[in-house]
Protein backbone atom coordinates (compact mmCIF):
# COMPACT_ATOMS: atom_id res chain seq x y z
CA UNK A 1 0.00 0.00 0.00
CA UNK A 2 1.50 2.92 -0.94
CA UNK A 3 2.10 5.56 2.00
CA UNK A 4 1.51 9.64 1.68
CA UNK A 5 2.59 12.07 4.07
CA UNK A 6 0.01 15.27 3.39
CA UNK A 7 0.34 18.84 4.71
CA UNK A 8 -2.34 20.99 5.72
CA UNK A 9 -4.64 17.92 5.39
CA UNK A 10 -7.27 19.13 7.24
CA UNK A 11 -7.99 22.73 4.75
CA UNK A 12 -10.30 22.24 2.04
CA UNK A 13 -7.85 20.81 -0.77
CA UNK A 14 -6.28 18.49 2.19
CA UNK A 15 -9.55 17.04 3.03
CA UNK A 16 -10.63 16.03 -0.45
CA UNK A 17 -7.13 14.90 -1.69
CA UNK A 18 -7.21 12.26 1.69
CA UNK A 19 -10.84 11.13 0.63
CA UNK A 20 -9.04 10.70 -3.22
CA UNK A 21 -6.10 8.78 -2.13
CA UNK A 22 -7.68 6.73 0.44
CA UNK A 23 -10.48 5.82 -2.32
CA UNK A 24 -7.30 4.50 -4.65
CA UNK A 25 -5.75 2.59 -1.71
CA UNK A 26 -3.05 4.76 -0.03
CA UNK A 27 -2.36 4.72 2.94
CA UNK A 28 -2.54 8.52 4.33
CA UNK A 29 -0.54 10.76 7.46
CA UNK A 30 -1.38 13.80 8.17
CA UNK A 31 0.19 16.67 9.86
CA UNK A 32 -1.69 18.03 12.24
CA UNK A 33 -0.93 21.46 14.16
CA UNK A 34 -2.17 22.22 17.79
CA UNK A 35 -3.43 18.50 18.13
CA UNK A 36 -6.03 19.33 15.35
CA UNK A 37 -7.56 16.40 14.06
CA UNK A 38 -10.80 16.15 12.41
CA UNK A 39 -13.08 12.75 13.67
CA UNK A 40 -14.17 12.58 10.05
CA UNK A 41 -10.68 12.23 8.81
CA UNK A 42 -10.07 9.84 11.50
CA UNK A 43 -12.97 7.87 10.61
CA UNK A 44 -11.69 7.65 7.51
CA UNK A 45 -8.63 6.19 8.36
CA UNK A 46 -6.02 9.19 8.03
CA UNK A 47 -2.75 8.77 10.84
CA UNK A 48 -2.24 12.22 12.49
CA UNK A 49 1.01 13.47 13.78
CA UNK A 50 1.47 16.21 15.26
CA UNK A 51 4.11 18.59 13.62
CA UNK A 52 5.10 22.30 13.55
CA UNK A 53 6.01 23.26 9.56
CA UNK A 54 8.47 26.14 11.29
CA UNK A 55 10.49 23.39 12.79
CA UNK A 56 12.58 22.11 10.36
CA UNK A 57 14.03 19.20 12.23
CA UNK A 58 10.68 17.80 13.62
CA UNK A 59 9.60 18.04 10.45
CA UNK A 60 12.80 15.96 8.65
CA UNK A 61 12.43 13.40 11.70
CA UNK A 62 8.33 12.96 10.52
CA UNK A 63 8.97 12.41 7.26
CA UNK A 64 11.73 9.65 8.35
CA UNK A 65 9.70 8.20 10.11
CA UNK A 66 6.75 7.42 8.27
CA UNK A 67 9.06 6.58 5.05
CA UNK A 68 5.89 7.89 2.63
CA UNK A 69 6.19 7.00 -0.91
CA UNK A 70 4.93 10.63 -1.93
CA UNK A 71 5.12 13.78 0.12
CA UNK A 72 2.54 16.77 -0.66
CA UNK A 73 2.67 20.02 0.92
CA UNK A 74 -0.58 21.48 1.08
CA UNK A 75 -0.11 23.44 4.02
CA UNK A 76 0.55 27.43 3.58
CA UNK A 77 -0.89 30.28 4.86
CA UNK A 78 -3.52 30.54 1.97
CA UNK A 79 -5.03 33.94 1.89
CA UNK A 80 -3.31 36.41 -0.31
CA UNK A 81 -5.15 39.47 1.49
CA UNK A 82 -4.14 38.27 4.99
CA UNK A 83 -0.25 38.05 3.30
CA UNK A 84 -0.35 41.66 3.34
CA UNK A 85 -0.45 41.94 7.03
CA UNK A 86 1.45 39.10 7.89
CA UNK A 87 4.23 38.87 5.12
CA UNK A 88 6.82 37.53 7.56
CA UNK A 89 4.62 34.05 8.11
CA UNK A 90 3.66 33.99 4.92
CA UNK A 91 7.24 34.03 4.18
CA UNK A 92 8.20 31.24 6.75
CA UNK A 93 5.11 28.98 5.93
CA UNK A 94 4.81 29.16 2.05
CA UNK A 95 8.26 29.36 1.47
CA UNK A 96 10.46 28.13 4.18
CA UNK A 97 8.68 25.11 4.95
CA UNK A 98 9.04 23.88 1.46
CA UNK A 99 13.01 23.73 2.07
CA UNK A 100 13.16 21.94 4.87
CA UNK A 101 10.00 19.51 3.84
CA UNK A 102 11.62 18.78 0.34
CA UNK A 103 15.01 18.49 1.47
CA UNK A 104 13.09 15.95 4.07
CA UNK A 105 11.78 13.99 1.15
CA UNK A 106 15.46 14.22 -1.17
CA UNK A 107 17.33 12.82 2.16
CA UNK A 108 14.71 9.71 2.74
CA UNK A 109 15.25 8.90 -1.29
CA UNK A 110 18.35 8.96 -1.27
CA UNK A 111 18.39 6.67 2.28
CA UNK A 112 15.71 4.19 0.63
CA UNK A 113 17.14 4.08 -2.75
CA UNK A 114 13.70 4.36 -4.36
CA UNK A 115 11.92 7.22 -5.60
CA UNK A 116 9.87 9.57 -3.41
CA UNK A 117 7.21 11.91 -5.04
CA UNK A 118 7.11 15.39 -3.52
CA UNK A 119 4.46 17.52 -4.95
CA UNK A 120 3.75 21.46 -3.59
CA UNK A 121 0.35 23.05 -4.45
CA UNK A 122 1.82 26.10 -6.10
CA UNK A 123 -0.51 28.84 -7.04
CA UNK A 124 -1.85 31.17 -9.78
CA UNK A 125 -0.46 33.90 -7.76
CA UNK A 126 3.09 33.06 -9.36
CA UNK A 127 2.03 35.13 -12.47
CA UNK A 128 0.80 38.21 -10.64
CA UNK A 129 -1.32 40.38 -12.67
CA UNK A 130 0.07 38.30 -15.87
CA UNK A 131 -0.14 40.00 -19.39
CA UNK A 132 -1.80 37.65 -21.07
CA UNK A 133 -4.55 34.52 -20.34
CA UNK A 134 -4.45 31.77 -20.33
CA UNK A 135 -1.39 31.47 -18.44
CA UNK A 136 0.67 27.68 -18.66
CA UNK A 137 3.54 26.17 -17.49
CA UNK A 138 5.75 28.69 -19.34
CA UNK A 139 4.28 32.07 -17.77
CA UNK A 140 7.35 34.27 -16.45
CA UNK A 141 6.87 34.17 -12.71
CA UNK A 142 6.62 37.76 -11.38
CA UNK A 143 4.05 37.75 -8.52
CA UNK A 144 2.39 41.12 -7.38
CA UNK A 145 1.81 40.47 -3.40
CA UNK A 146 3.61 38.70 -0.26
CA UNK A 147 1.54 35.48 -0.95
CA UNK A 148 2.77 34.87 -4.49
CA UNK A 149 6.37 35.95 -3.99
CA UNK A 150 6.27 33.18 -1.07
CA UNK A 151 4.94 30.52 -3.31
CA UNK A 152 7.10 31.56 -6.01
CA UNK A 153 10.42 30.67 -3.78
CA UNK A 154 8.89 27.31 -3.03
CA UNK A 155 7.80 26.88 -6.96
CA UNK A 156 11.40 27.16 -8.04
CA UNK A 157 13.14 25.34 -5.27
CA UNK A 158 10.56 22.17 -6.56
CA UNK A 159 12.47 22.54 -10.24
CA UNK A 160 15.81 23.03 -8.23
CA UNK A 161 15.54 19.58 -6.29
CA UNK A 162 13.80 18.22 -9.84
CA UNK A 163 16.94 19.14 -11.66
CA UNK A 164 19.02 16.90 -8.83
CA UNK A 165 16.80 13.72 -9.36
CA UNK A 166 13.89 14.07 -7.52
CA UNK A 167 10.74 13.37 -8.49
CA UNK A 168 9.03 16.58 -7.56
CA UNK A 169 6.18 18.32 -9.65
CA UNK A 170 4.80 21.52 -8.67
CA UNK A 171 0.99 22.07 -9.02
CA UNK A 172 -0.20 25.44 -10.37
CA UNK A 173 -3.79 25.49 -8.82
CA UNK A 174 -5.78 28.11 -10.01
CA UNK A 175 -8.47 29.13 -7.25
CA UNK A 176 -10.58 26.04 -6.63
CA UNK A 177 -13.90 26.31 -4.61
CA UNK A 178 -16.46 23.92 -2.48
CA UNK A 179 -18.90 24.26 0.26
CA UNK A 180 -15.89 23.34 2.50
CA UNK A 181 -14.43 26.82 1.83
CA UNK A 182 -13.96 28.77 4.60
CA UNK A 183 -15.92 32.07 4.10
CA UNK A 184 -12.23 34.62 3.69
CA UNK A 185 -12.74 33.60 0.19
CA UNK A 186 -14.61 35.70 -1.60
CA UNK A 187 -17.13 32.72 -3.41
CA UNK A 188 -17.79 31.63 0.29
CA UNK A 189 -18.83 34.70 1.28
CA UNK A 190 -20.66 35.44 -1.97
CA UNK A 191 -23.12 31.89 -1.19
CA UNK A 192 -23.09 32.15 2.29
CA UNK A 193 -24.04 35.37 2.29
CA UNK A 194 -26.25 35.38 -0.83
CA UNK A 195 -28.04 32.08 1.39
CA UNK A 196 -28.33 34.33 4.80
CA UNK A 197 -29.85 37.33 2.62
CA UNK A 198 -32.14 34.88 1.32
CA UNK A 199 -33.62 33.44 4.77
CA UNK A 200 -33.52 37.16 5.77
CA UNK A 201 -30.72 36.94 8.55
CA UNK A 202 -28.25 39.36 6.63
CA UNK A 203 -29.35 42.63 4.76
CA UNK A 204 -26.45 43.41 2.58
CA UNK A 205 -23.50 42.03 1.10
CA UNK A 206 -19.91 44.22 1.40
CA UNK A 207 -17.58 42.96 -1.52
CA UNK A 208 -14.12 44.50 -2.67
CA UNK A 209 -13.96 44.91 -6.61
CA UNK A 210 -16.19 42.86 -8.66
CA UNK A 211 -14.41 43.24 -11.73
CA UNK A 212 -11.65 41.27 -11.36
CA UNK A 213 -11.89 37.81 -13.12
CA UNK A 214 -10.39 34.22 -11.99
CA UNK A 215 -10.92 30.85 -13.43
CA UNK A 216 -12.96 28.93 -10.56
CA UNK A 217 -12.93 25.20 -10.57
CA UNK A 218 -14.38 22.55 -8.00
CA UNK A 219 -12.36 21.72 -5.28
CA UNK A 220 -12.37 17.83 -5.20
CA UNK A 221 -11.20 17.96 -8.91
CA UNK A 222 -8.12 19.61 -8.16
CA UNK A 223 -7.68 17.17 -5.62
CA UNK A 224 -7.97 14.42 -7.53
CA UNK A 225 -5.22 16.53 -9.99
CA UNK A 226 -2.83 16.21 -7.26
CA UNK A 227 -3.40 12.53 -6.53
CA UNK A 228 -2.51 11.94 -9.66
CA UNK A 229 0.53 13.73 -10.11
CA UNK A 230 1.71 12.17 -6.64
CA UNK A 231 0.84 8.69 -8.16
CA UNK A 232 2.55 9.43 -11.53
CA UNK A 233 6.08 8.97 -12.51
CA UNK A 234 6.34 12.12 -15.01
CA UNK A 235 7.40 14.74 -12.48
CA UNK A 236 6.93 18.30 -13.64
CA UNK A 237 5.13 22.03 -13.26
CA UNK A 238 1.29 21.52 -14.42
CA UNK A 239 -1.29 24.17 -14.28
CA UNK A 240 -4.19 22.90 -12.71
CA UNK A 241 -6.92 25.16 -13.95
CA UNK A 242 -10.70 25.30 -15.79
CA UNK A 243 -9.67 27.35 -18.27
CA UNK A 244 -12.81 29.67 -17.97
CA UNK A 245 -12.67 32.78 -16.02
CA UNK A 246 -15.56 34.98 -14.98
CA UNK A 247 -15.86 38.41 -12.97
CA UNK A 248 -16.96 38.10 -9.11
CA UNK A 249 -19.83 40.20 -10.19
CA UNK A 250 -21.41 36.97 -12.84
CA UNK A 251 -20.61 34.79 -9.02
CA UNK A 252 -22.34 37.21 -6.90
CA UNK A 253 -25.07 37.21 -9.76
CA UNK A 254 -25.30 33.05 -10.08
CA UNK A 255 -25.12 32.65 -6.14
CA UNK A 256 -28.21 35.10 -6.06
CA UNK A 257 -29.86 33.45 -8.64
CA UNK A 258 -29.27 30.11 -7.33
CA UNK A 259 -30.64 31.42 -3.77
CA UNK A 260 -34.01 32.26 -5.84
CA UNK A 261 -33.19 36.56 -5.52
CA UNK A 262 -33.21 37.68 -9.49
CA UNK A 263 -31.71 40.83 -8.97
CA UNK A 264 -28.98 41.06 -6.51
CA UNK A 265 -28.15 44.96 -7.03
CA UNK A 266 -29.93 46.22 -3.76
CA UNK A 267 -28.19 43.87 -1.39
CA UNK A 268 -24.65 44.52 -2.96
CA UNK A 269 -22.14 47.04 -2.14
CA UNK A 270 -18.43 47.59 -2.51
CA UNK A 271 -15.97 48.71 0.05
CA UNK A 272 -12.60 49.97 -0.70
CA UNK A 273 -11.42 47.95 2.66
CA UNK A 274 -11.98 44.92 0.88
CA UNK A 275 -9.69 46.47 -2.68
CA UNK A 276 -6.02 45.05 -2.08
CA UNK A 277 -3.01 46.90 -2.92
CA UNK A 278 -2.36 44.84 -6.11
CA UNK A 279 -4.12 42.49 -7.65
CA UNK A 280 -4.52 40.34 -10.96
CA UNK A 281 -7.02 41.74 -13.18
CA UNK A 282 -7.45 38.08 -14.33
CA UNK A 283 -5.75 35.03 -13.68
CA UNK A 284 -7.54 32.24 -15.94
CA UNK A 285 -4.99 28.75 -16.89
CA UNK A 286 -4.69 26.13 -19.79
CA UNK A 287 -4.63 22.75 -18.28
CA UNK A 288 -3.56 21.17 -21.83
CA UNK A 289 -0.24 19.39 -19.77
CA UNK A 290 -1.87 17.70 -17.14
CA UNK A 291 -4.50 16.63 -19.10
CA UNK A 292 -2.32 15.26 -22.13
CA UNK A 293 0.28 13.41 -19.42
CA UNK A 294 -2.24 12.16 -16.74
CA UNK A 295 -5.73 12.48 -18.34
CA UNK A 296 -7.23 15.50 -16.22
CA UNK A 297 -10.37 17.25 -16.86
CA UNK A 298 -12.28 19.31 -14.71
CA UNK A 299 -15.60 17.72 -14.24
CA UNK A 300 -17.69 20.86 -12.70
CA UNK A 301 -18.55 23.98 -14.49
CA UNK A 302 -18.79 27.12 -13.70
CA UNK A 303 -22.83 27.35 -13.13
CA UNK A 304 -22.76 24.11 -11.41
CA UNK A 305 -20.16 24.89 -8.45
CA UNK A 306 -22.07 28.17 -7.95
CA UNK A 307 -25.39 25.98 -7.58
CA UNK A 308 -23.60 23.53 -5.53
CA UNK A 309 -22.29 26.39 -3.40
CA UNK A 310 -25.06 28.27 -2.90
CA UNK A 311 -27.43 25.32 -2.03
CA UNK A 312 -25.51 23.61 0.67
CA UNK A 313 -25.08 26.96 2.10
CA UNK A 314 -29.37 26.99 1.99
CA UNK A 315 -29.19 23.61 3.58
CA UNK A 316 -26.84 24.27 6.18
CA UNK A 317 -29.66 27.14 7.53
CA UNK A 318 -32.37 25.46 7.33
CA UNK A 319 -30.69 22.40 9.32
N1 LIG B 1 -11.55 37.44 -0.15
C1 LIG B 1 -12.20 38.41 -0.81
N2 LIG B 1 -11.86 38.63 -2.10
C2 LIG B 1 -12.55 39.60 -2.78
C3 LIG B 1 -13.57 40.36 -2.19
N3 LIG B 1 -14.07 41.21 -3.15
C4 LIG B 1 -13.37 40.98 -4.26
N4 LIG B 1 -12.44 40.03 -4.05
C5 LIG B 1 -11.48 39.52 -5.05
O1 LIG B 1 -11.78 38.16 -5.31
C6 LIG B 1 -10.62 37.54 -5.87
C7 LIG B 1 -10.47 36.17 -5.23
O2 LIG B 1 -10.10 36.34 -3.87
P1 LIG B 1 -10.07 35.11 -2.85
O3 LIG B 1 -11.32 34.33 -2.94
O4 LIG B 1 -9.71 35.68 -1.51
O5 LIG B 1 -8.94 34.16 -3.41
P2 LIG B 1 -7.50 34.51 -4.05
O6 LIG B 1 -6.91 35.70 -3.43
O7 LIG B 1 -7.65 34.53 -5.54
O8 LIG B 1 -6.63 33.26 -3.62
C8 LIG B 1 -7.09 31.91 -3.78
O9 LIG B 1 -6.69 31.40 -5.03
C9 LIG B 1 -5.27 31.28 -5.21
C10 LIG B 1 -5.02 30.70 -6.60
O10 LIG B 1 -5.36 31.62 -7.61
C11 LIG B 1 -4.68 30.40 -4.11
O11 LIG B 1 -3.29 30.25 -4.27
C12 LIG B 1 -5.00 31.01 -2.73
O12 LIG B 1 -4.49 30.20 -1.68
C13 LIG B 1 -6.50 31.11 -2.61
O13 LIG B 1 -7.05 29.83 -2.60
C14 LIG B 1 -9.47 38.50 -5.62
O14 LIG B 1 -9.17 39.16 -6.83
C15 LIG B 1 -10.03 39.48 -4.61
O15 LIG B 1 -9.43 40.77 -4.68
C16 LIG B 1 -13.91 40.12 -0.83
O16 LIG B 1 -14.78 40.75 -0.26
N5 LIG B 1 -13.18 39.13 -0.20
Amino acid sequence: MPVAFVTGVTGQTGSYLAENLIGRGWQVHGLSRDGDRPAELEQLGVAFHTGDLTDAASLAALVDEVEPDAVINLAALSSVAASWQQPLITAELNGLAVAALIDAANELQKRRGAPVSFVQASSAEIFGDAPASPQNESTPIAPVNPYGASKAYGHLLVGVYRRTGLRASSVILYNHESPRRPEQFVTRKITAGAARIKAGLQDRLVLGDLSVKRDWGWAPDYADAIARVAAGDQPGDYVVATGVSHTIEDFVAAAFAAVGIDDWRPYVETDAAFVRPADAAELRGDASKIREVYGWVPTVGFDDLVRRMARRDLELLEA
